[in-house]
C-alpha cells in the first residue's frame, strides 16, 4: 500500500514537537514537504508558502497545518481547493465563522479533513467515557494552568486577536469535556483577565450548563509556573471520576485506572489515516463555540501587563 504522501504547513514548536515525529512512527504516512516562515525541516524539501509548495513541489495527498489560528483559514482553503486532505492542527480557525466555512469546502471538495483537537486522544480519555456512559452525573470542576513561556516561548501570536490567549490550552480541555460529557454544553457566564498590553486573557473562569442544568466550571491560568494542572474532576452519584495530566491519568475514586498506551499524536494520525481511508472526517466545532460564547458574555478584567 503506497503511504499517504503528506505536505505540512508551519515548522515551529507543536509540529517539531509531536507532529514529525508521530508521522515518522507512521507508515501510513511519508512527509514529503514543509512550507514554513521559520527553520527549515531537515531531510524533506522546503518552501516558502504553501503556494510555492503546491505549485513547485513533490506531490502530496494530504497536508497538515501547525500554524497559527490567524490567517490559517486561507491555507486550508488553499489545499482544499487543491484537493488535497487536510489535518488541522488546534483551534481549527481564528474564528468560528472560518471554522464553519471549511467544514462546508471539506465537504464540496469531497475530501477527508480533522480539526485536530489532541487532548481527546489522551491515553485516559475513551475510558473515562466508557465510565461515565451509565454514570448520573453530578458537577464538573476543570483546572488548566501552565507556563505560557514553557509552551509558547516567544510566540506574540497567542496575545494578539484571534491568538485566544489562555483559551489556546483551555481549548484543550473544552474539547475533552464536550466529548466526554452526553449534552450540548453552553456558557452561563466567564470573567475573563486580560493583561493591559495584550488583546487576549491570560486567564479566565468560566461557568457552563447542559439541558439537565448540570453544573460545569473552569478555572485557566496561563501563568501558572512549571507545576501544571490540567485535571477534569467529574463528581457523579456512583462515584468520582478525575483526569489527570490533560487526559493522561485517569482515577476513579481515587484508584489509578489502566490507560491506552498510545500517545496522543500517534492517535491523531492513526484517526486521520481512518479518515482517508473511509473517506470521511471529523471535524467537530463544539470547543471552539464554547470559546467564541466566554468572550461574547465575558467580563473583562484588565490586569497588570504581561512580558514574555
Ligand atoms: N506550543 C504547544 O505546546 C502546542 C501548540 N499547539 C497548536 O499548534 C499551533 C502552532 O503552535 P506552535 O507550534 O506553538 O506555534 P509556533 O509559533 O512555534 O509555530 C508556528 C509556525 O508556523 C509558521 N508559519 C506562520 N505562518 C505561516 C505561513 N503563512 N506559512 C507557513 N508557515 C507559517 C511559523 O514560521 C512557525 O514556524 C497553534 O494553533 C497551537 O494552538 C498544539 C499543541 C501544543
Ligand atoms: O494545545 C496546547 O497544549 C498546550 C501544552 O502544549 C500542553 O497542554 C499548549 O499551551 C497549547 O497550545
Amino acid at each position: 500500500m503506497q503511504p499517504i504522501r503528506l505536505g505540512l504547513v508551519g515548522y515551529g514548536k507543536i509540529a517539531q514537537d509531536q507532529h514529525v515525529p508521530a508521522i515518522n512512527a507512521n507508515p501510513a504516512f511519508q512527509l514529503v514537504a514543509v512550507a514554513t516562515q521559520g527553520q527549515p525541516c531537515a531531510g524533506v524539501e522546503n518552501f516558502q508558502s504553501l503556494g510555492e509548495l503546491l505549485e513547485n513541489g513533490p506531490p502530496v495527498d494530504a497536508i497538515a497545518f501547525c500554524t497559527p489560528p490567524q490567517g490559517r483559514f486561507a491555507l486550508v482553503q488553499q489545499a482544499l481547493a487543491a484537493g488535497k486532505h487536510v489535518l488541522v492542527e488546534k483551534p481549527p480557525c481564528a474564528t468560528l465563522g472560518e471554522a464553519m466555512a471549511l467544514v462546508n469546502q471539506v465537504a464540496e471538495q469531497g475530501v477527508s479533513g480533522l480539526f485536530a483537537w489532541h487532548s481527546r486522544y489522551a491515553p485516559g480519555i475513551e475510558a473515562a467515557r466508557d465510565w461515565l456512559a451509565t454514570r448520573t452525573l453530578q458537577s464538573v470542576q476543570i483546572d488548566w494552568k501552565e507556563d505560557v513561556r514553557k509552551w509558547h516561548p516567544g510566540q506574540a501570536w497567542i496575545w494578539q486577536p484571534g491568538g485566544l490567549g489562555v483559551f489556546d490550552p483551555g481549548i484543550n480541555a473544552l474539547s475533552i469535556a464536550t466529548h466526554l460529557l452526553p449534552l450540548s454544553l453552553f456558557v452561563e457566564s466567564a470573567e475573563l483577565r486580560v493583561p493591559d498590553n495584550c488583546q487576549s486573557p491570560i486567564a479566565a473562569s468560566i461557568k457552563m450548563s447542559d439541558a439537565r442544568h448540570l453544573d460545569v466550571r473552569a478555572e485557566f491560568d496561563f501563568d501558572h509556573g512549571h507545576d501544571e494542572l490540567w485535571s477534569i474532576e467529574i463528581r457523579c452519584a456512583e462515584g468520582t471520576l478525575r483526569l489527570d495530566n490533560g487526559g493522561a491519568l485517569l482515577s476513579i475514586d481515587g484508584v489509578r485506572q489502566a490507560v491506552s498506551e498510545e500517545g496522543e499524536y500517534a492517535a491523531v494520525y492513526r484517526h486521520f489515516q481512518q479518515l482517508i481511508g473511509d473517506k470521511a472526517s471529523d471535524l467537530d466545532l463544539q470547543p471552539l463555540r464554547l470559546v467564541a460564547d466566554s468572550f461574547f458574555v465575558g467580563s473583562r478584567a484588565l490586569v497588570e501587563p504581561f512580558y514574555d
